[in-house]
């Protein structure tokens, strides 16, 4: 019952816009969503029994239908042939107790309760009648606008714990309200406007489902073929999804007699005891993401296209394998159509040269060509697609995430001298399903996935295994850390550590000072005091950068810690001629000649880790100035605070830009990217230590911004 009811969808056709209920419904349902509640007090039952029949055909059983009050429509619908699985009730509707003697034993029925009143009730009615409460709601919303007093997450708790049933969370709830809602016992989230007028309600629904899972490893299905030398197929599948700290399943495809020197032989078992496979998995198992692999035929890959119609699980990874490494087919030719109608099922693509040319039904001879046949498959399928560029004879070893308008994110690193590279198409792909299943977003996925593959590339070599192209060191990195980590420091920093932020982050977006900023409120006075202060705080930070530059133990971080600092410095210059001159009306006494408290106190807290002579950690200090800022600036810029910020007539938006400059984003990924490192080098009591001093940092830029 409580899968079913995780992720809850209630239709608000003035929010669905125009893209109207039925494709919003569709594309959320595909996202993840599990259970429909179409709700519409204008429609009459007739209208409401059309909608039913026309929501059952899009929903076409992979999430559950219920329909608010109506009890006649539910007839008229099921009478048409529609599936609806019963109604939800406000506590003025019709009473429960006639639902379900008209809906029957099996009907699932729910109902509005927002006090412990309401949950006695709910207590003294027959045990069955009742299957689930919506409790809220949880912050002010306005699709309900006479809603009762928000509960806020405490006071839902306190319901949730005193109901008889399963509670569901209803009532403004958005993305960073879904894992405290789960820790406080909800059975599931109600969403209305969060999806209904979601940009891409498919990709929304499925952050909400990551949201949902939260820590848990996630569950990831491998489909692929097995490789006897477990370097490559469902063996490699299994290695990666656990080295990033997944749960990893396979059904297999096809078995073949193959090592590190080619493939000598292939047995395909039938396409229905490949169905059985599955159905055994999904019929037991939420499965979180699939990653596919090798698929021998098109028997096999219809099997797999059917069974993906009714269980999408909220990732789906397709490696388009044709050929191995060693030149052996592992694809009939004849299934490459059947292949690109898959393709539409996956979320992402991961083709290597010549699977690109296949799949764009054209030659990729370069770089440029391997782009240009991604975009046109991106845009065919309407997955994305990471054109893999391992097999280019370049000195760099480019991948490039690639959508239907172009280039998303494009990584290039050294090539790693090794013929080790069995199964690292295997690999990435396995790695890309856990990581998104984790929660990062594709490009998180593919950095993270990437650093953890090069890793592993790294230290191919010493496992000496094969006279071939032997496999790579899937646990290399737990190896080296003697076991202790149980995934890739990357994934720590990018997800936990990040995660960890998000209370400040939600403290920092309700902050007076910002929404009056974002919105052009913010009396002039206020802001250039506010830029007074920065300008101190931005000298003092200068040096502490300065000293991490000292303390780096590479000549690329020292250059980029000292760039740095001198960004900084550049920034308090460019602060004072813009903004804090006579010139721009600014009173003496509101130029500060010293720092505030709070300002003191957060440099006091960068100076302390500077005083420890611990790179690691100090850089770990001062990245929360980089990576909020990003993260603020370009959602002030974006809009997300109201479109006026967009308003080129806004009082600061030359401040806006600043921090909405891809130059400081790039600048942002690198200090992740140094800090990560010096993560994965560092023992669990130091990591401990970094950590912490990343963690008072955000407290303190919090601090910093509540004027
Ligand atoms: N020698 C190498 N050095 C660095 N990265 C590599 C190397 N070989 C492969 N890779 C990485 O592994 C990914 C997949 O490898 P590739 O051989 O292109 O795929 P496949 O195994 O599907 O043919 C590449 O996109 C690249 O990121
Ligand atoms: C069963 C199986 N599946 C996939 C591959 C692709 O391997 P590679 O990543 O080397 O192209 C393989 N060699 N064997
Ligand atoms: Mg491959």
């Amino acid at each position: 019952m409580n899968a079913a009811l995780s992720l809850y969808l209630v239709t608000d056709a003035a929010a669905c816009g125009d893209r109207g209920v039925i494709d919003t419904v569709r594309e959320a349902v595909a996202g993840g969503v599990t259970i429909v509640q179409l709700r519409d007090k204008h429609a009459t039952d007739a209208e409401s029994a059309d909608l039913l029949v026309e929501l059952s055909a899009a929903i076409d059983g992979r999430a559950m239908l219920v329909v608010n009050d109506r009890l006649d429509a539910v007839q008229q619908a099921r009478a048409r042939g529609a599936r609806v699985d019963g109604v939800h009730l406000g506590q003025s509707d019709a009473a429960v107790q006639r639902a379900r003697e008209l809906l029957g034993p099996d009907a699932l029925i729910g109902l509005t309760a927002n006090t412990p009143a309401h949950l006695d009730a709910v207590r003294a009615l027959p045990a069955g009648t009742v299957d689930y409460v919506g409790v809220g709601v949880i912050r002010p919303t306005s699709t309900k606008p006479d809603h009762p007093p928000a509960l806020g997450i405490d006071g839902f708790a306190a319901l949730a714990a005193a109901s008889p049933v399963p509670a569901v969370a209803i009532g403004g709830v958005g993305i960073t309200d879904v894992a405290e809602l789960r820790d406080a016992g909800a059975a599931g989230v109600a969403v209305v406007s969060a999806l209904c007028a979601a940009e891409d309600p498919r990709a929304t629904a499925r952050d909400f489902r990551r949201q949902w899972r939260g820590q848990r490893p996630p569950r990831v299905l491998s489909i692929a073929g097995s490789d006897a030398s477990g370097g490559a197929g469902i063996q490699a599948d299994l290695k990666s999804i656990a080295a990033n700290g997944g749960y990893g399943m396979t059904a297999i495809t096809a078995l073949t007699a193959q090592n590190t020197q080619g493939v000598r032989d292939v047995h395909v078992p039938s396409a229905e005891f490949l169905r059985a496979q599955l159905d055994a998995i999904a019929d037991d198992i939420e499965i979180d993401a699939v990653k596919i692999g090798m698929l021998a035929n098109a028997d096999i890959i219809r099997t797999v296209g059917e069974w993906l119609t009714q269980h999408r699980p909220g990732t789906v990874v397709l490696d388009p394998v044709m050929v191995a490494t060693s030149g052996d087919r592992l694809l009939d030719a004849d299934a490459e159509q059947a292949l690109l109608d898959l393709a539409s099922h996956a979320d992402l693509l991961t083709p290597n040269l010549s699977e690109l040319a296949v799949l764009a039904g054209h030659p990729v001879q370069s770089w440029g060509d391997a782009l240009t046949a991604a975009q046109e498959i991106a845009a065919r399928t309407g997955a994305l697609v990471l054109a893999k560029g391992g097999h280019l004879a370049f000195a760099e070893a480019p991948d490039a995430l690639v959508g239907r308008d172009g280039v998303i994110a494009e990584y290039t690193a050294e090539r790693i001298e090794t013929t080790s590279t069995h199964g690292t198409g295997c690999s990435l792909s396995s790695a890309l399903a856990t990581a998104h299943a984790r929660g990062m977003d594709w490009p998180q996925a593919v950095h993270s996935s990437r650093q953890w593959l090069r890793e592993s590339l790294r230290a191919a070599g010493a496992l000496e295994v094969g006279r071939g192209s032997g496999p790579i060191s899937h646990f290399a990195g737990l190896w080296k850390r003697g076991g202790l980590a149980t995934r890739p420091i990357a994934a720590d920093v990018r997800v936990d550590w990040w995660n960890s932020t998000a209370s400040v982050r939600r403290d920092i977006d309700a902050l007076p000072f910002i929404r009056a900023l974002a919105d052009g409120t913010l009396e002039r006075e206020r802001f250039l005091s506010y830029l007074a202060q920065d300008a101190l705080y931005l000298r003092e930070y200068a040096r502490v950068m300065a000293e991490a530059a000292r303390l780096a133990p590479t000549a690329a971080e020292q250059a980029f810690w000292a760039q740095s600092a001198q960004g900084a410095i550049a920034g308090e210059l460019e602060l004072h001629a813009s903004w804090l001159t006579p010139s721009t009306g600014i009173s003496a006494d509101t130029f500060a000649a010293e720092p505030s408290a709070v300002a003191t106190a957060y440099l006091d807290h960068l100076r302390a880790a500077a005083f420890t002579g611990d790179y690691a950690v100090l850089i770990a200090a001062v990245l929360p100035c980089f990576w909020l800022y990003t993260d603020l600036g370009v959602r002030l810029h974006a809009g997300e605070f109201g479109a006026h910020a967009l308003d080129p007539d806004h009082p600061f938006a030359s401040w806006l830009a600043t921090y909405a400059d891809p130059a400081f984003a790039i600048a942002t990924e690198q200090a992740i990217e140094y800090v990560t490192a010096a993560a994965a080098v560092a023992d669990e009591a130091r990591r401990e230590r970094m950590h912490r001093a990343f963690a008072v940092a955000a407290e303190h830029e919090r601090a910093f911004f509540d004027l």
